[in-house]
């Protein structure tokens, strides 16, 4: 059996055709804005079977531009932006108060896709915040009350002692407020589908908001990407190479 790690790690593929399925991907008959792709990638990614498709990982950046990551849940995708909810007082919520921008990203190995989507966030009025909270169930209701996030713990006992405390409460009071826990929404000013192939072509598909200023890169010497833009939708497409 390998056990040293880089033995390991040759021994391992990506996108083994006996569990993924790398479907071909038409950047030309995809949608002029990045929310239907997302819906229909996210939906096929639910019906292929892929464990957990609406975690993602979100980066925000410090005061001085450092980054940090970490795995979060997707609240939504609408014309508003895709949402997600933490505490204001933990790490990624001052990252956010200091510098209200992120980029998330979603993985789903089983078609061999990734979804990369950056752009400015913004905090949910309170009210909403808690509703999104109180809609879900009581251990994440619990999991918020618990609060603290992202403080030194001293011991497991007391994290054991105040998550007892906050289940208990949870289930007595199923709208307790949790005023730092937070709704965001990120408004998406550059969102690029990946879709991987079984000969590398990789097919990546970027859009980028009219105006927005994009990640200020070209299409290369070449202008050889493809890009379109679209009055109506104010969504310019192009394609990167892989
Ligand atoms: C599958 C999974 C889902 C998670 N979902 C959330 C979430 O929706 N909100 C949240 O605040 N933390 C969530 N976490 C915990 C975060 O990854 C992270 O540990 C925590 O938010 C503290 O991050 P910070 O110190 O950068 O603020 C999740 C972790 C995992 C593994």
């Amino acid at each position: 059996m390998a056990t040293d790690l880089h033995e390991l790690l040759r021994s391992l593929r990506v996108w083994d055709p006996e569990t993924t399925d790398l479907r071909p991907f038409d950047p030309a008959t995809a949608p002029e804005a990045p929310l239907p792709l997302f819906a229909e990638w996210f939906a096929q990614a639910v019906a292929a079977g892929q464990p957990e498709p609406h975690t993602m990982s979100l980066a925000t950046a410090d005061a001085s531009g450092l980054p940090d990551v970490r795995i979060v849940m997707l609240h939504g995708a609408d014309d508003e932006g895709w949402s997600f909810a933490s505490h204001a007082g933990s790490r990624k919520g001052r990252h956010l108060t200091g510098r209200p921008y992120a980029a998330l990203g979603f993985y789903w190995p089983v078609l061999g896709r990734q979804v990369r989507i950056r752009g400015p966030v913004s905090a949910a009025p309170s009210a909403e915040s808690q509703g999104d909270l109180h809609a879900r169930s009581t251990g994440a209701l619990a999991a918020a009350l618990t609060g603290r996030q992202s403080e030194l713990l001293g011991s497991l006992e007391e994290l054991n002692r105040a998550s007892d405390a906050a289940w208990e409460r949870a289930a007595r009071e199923p709208e307790a407020p949790v005023p730092s826990w937070t709704l965001y929404r990120l408004r998406a000013e550059e969102a690029e589908f990946f879709q991987g192939d079984e000969r590398r072509r990789h097919v990546r598909l970027r859009y980028r908001r009219a105006g927005s200023g994009g990640s200020g890169e070209s299409a290369g010497s070449g202008e050889s990407a493809e890009s379109t833009k679209s009055g109506e939708t104010g969504w310019a497409r192009e394609l990167l190479w892989p």
